[in-house]
């Protein structure tokens, strides 16, 4: 068994982590790091964790951590973690961020879309970009991972095919966003209030949202060409669930069965991405709880365009789920271990 520390312990990423964790053959969670609630048992804040967790939460120390943990997960907002990994570069200890810090190659995008100082430029080189199905590779011989967005999961999962094998165009990529509520975090605020949120949708961060660069960092290297993408982003009334509806345009004549054909080769040996067939489209209920990743597709002869939608469960393939897929393959194991439930239905 290696062992797990959690850092960010009272988040809603630091207990899905528990919660997928618990079922791991090669992974025990360890240590829980809260800086806010050290000394407490973590069924203080979330009862439902009673019988699962047995020591409390410690405060962060990196000499213990190093002593004691093979991987630590860093489930903390933007700005901790870049601080926080350099101190186990000595050391052997794996580490995977669940938050922003890493995911942009430039440092001056990060400051002008996360408004804060960027890692040193050392750290984000090293960082592997954990997008599991479409960088397996480089997510086998990674020490750091910085683990996608929620959106960019969805997003790019659902794009990547279409533009790597030219079907689409570069031109003017739409993605449209649909987001639970758990997307925001533990700490509530006035516009994730029960009144504002339930029955109601809210556009929010258009055209700032943090994700906007990174999709389109990752097409532009795909394409081989800059792509600006117009992503915008909706909060809706529910707990869990993302889901993107996509719109490109078609760079030639293509029927949807055989669009359907090309997303099904591609993703053929990744198990957490499954392909609706023609006609059918994912909803977010489709993959509650699981790593899964719905994609359906449909070519609109009438307009050109190629419309594809993606959905994700946020806290599962969108945080904590692709984190432990990434932390499977880094490690050699199954890559599906601790990630086999079937989607909660209904
Ligand atoms: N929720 C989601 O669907 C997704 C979240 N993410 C990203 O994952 C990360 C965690 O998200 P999530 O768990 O939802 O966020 P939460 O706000 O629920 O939890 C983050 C936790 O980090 C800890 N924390 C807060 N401020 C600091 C600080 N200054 N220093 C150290 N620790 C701090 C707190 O725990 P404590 O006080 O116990 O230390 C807090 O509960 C974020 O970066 C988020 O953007 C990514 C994809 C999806
Ligand atoms: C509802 C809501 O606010 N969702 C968050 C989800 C993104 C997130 O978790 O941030 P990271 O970039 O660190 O992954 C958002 O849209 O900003």
């Amino acid at each position: 068994m290696k062992n797990v520390a959690i850092i960010g312990g009272t988040g809603y990423g630091a207990i899905e982590l528990i919660r997928l964790l618990h079922t791991h053959k090669h992974l025990q969670v360890k240590k829980i790091i809260s800086h806010s609630q050290f000394g407490e048992h973590i069924t203080s804040v979330y009862p439902h964790l009673t019988g699962f967790v047995e020591e409390p939460m410690e405060e962060f120390e990196v000499t213990s951590l190093i002593e004691e943990v093979d991987i630590v997960f860093f489930a903390t907002p933007a700005g901790v973690a870049k601080e926080l990994i350099p101190k186990f570069a000595d050391s052997t200890v794996q580490c995977i961020d669940l938050s922003g810090d890493l995911r942009l190659h430039s440092k001056e995008a990060y400051e002008k879309w996360y408004g804060k100082q960027a890692a040193p430029k050392e750290l984000l080189n090293q960082a592997v970009y954990g997008l599991t199905e479409i960088y397996h590779e480089q997510v086998k011989g990674a020490k750091i991972i910085s683990n996608p967005g929620c959106f960019p999961t969805s997003a790019l999962l659902g794009l990547i095919p279409a533009l790597e094998n030219k079907i689409i165009t570069s031109n003017h990529i739409v993605i449209d966003g649909k987001t639970a509520v758990s997307g925001a975090g533990r700490t509530p605020t006035a516009s994730t209030h029960f009144s504002d949120t339930n029955e109601n949708i809210t556009p929010y961060k258009i055209g700032k949202h943090q994700h906007i660069p990174e999709i389109d960092q990752v097409l532009s290297k795909i394409a081989g060409d800059a792509i600006n993408t117009t992503f915008t982003t909706h909060l809706i009334p529910m707990t869990r669930g993302l889901i993107c509806t996509i719109y490109a345009e078609l760079a030639k004549e293509i029927s949807t069965e055989a669009v359907i054909d090309l997303y099904r080769t591609y993703y053929e040996k990744h198990r957490f991405v499954r392909i609706k067939e023609i006609g059918a489209f994912p909803t977010t209920k489709d993959v509650y709880g699981s790593n899964y990743c719905d994609i359906g597709l449909h070519v609109d002869e009438r307009t050109n365009q190629l419309i594809i939608a993606s959905a994700i469960d946020n806290l599962v393939k969108g945080a904590a789920g692709q984190a432990i897929q990434n932390a499977n393959l880094m490690n050699g194991w199954e890559e599906a271990e601790g990630l086999d439930a079937i989607p909660i239905f209904p």
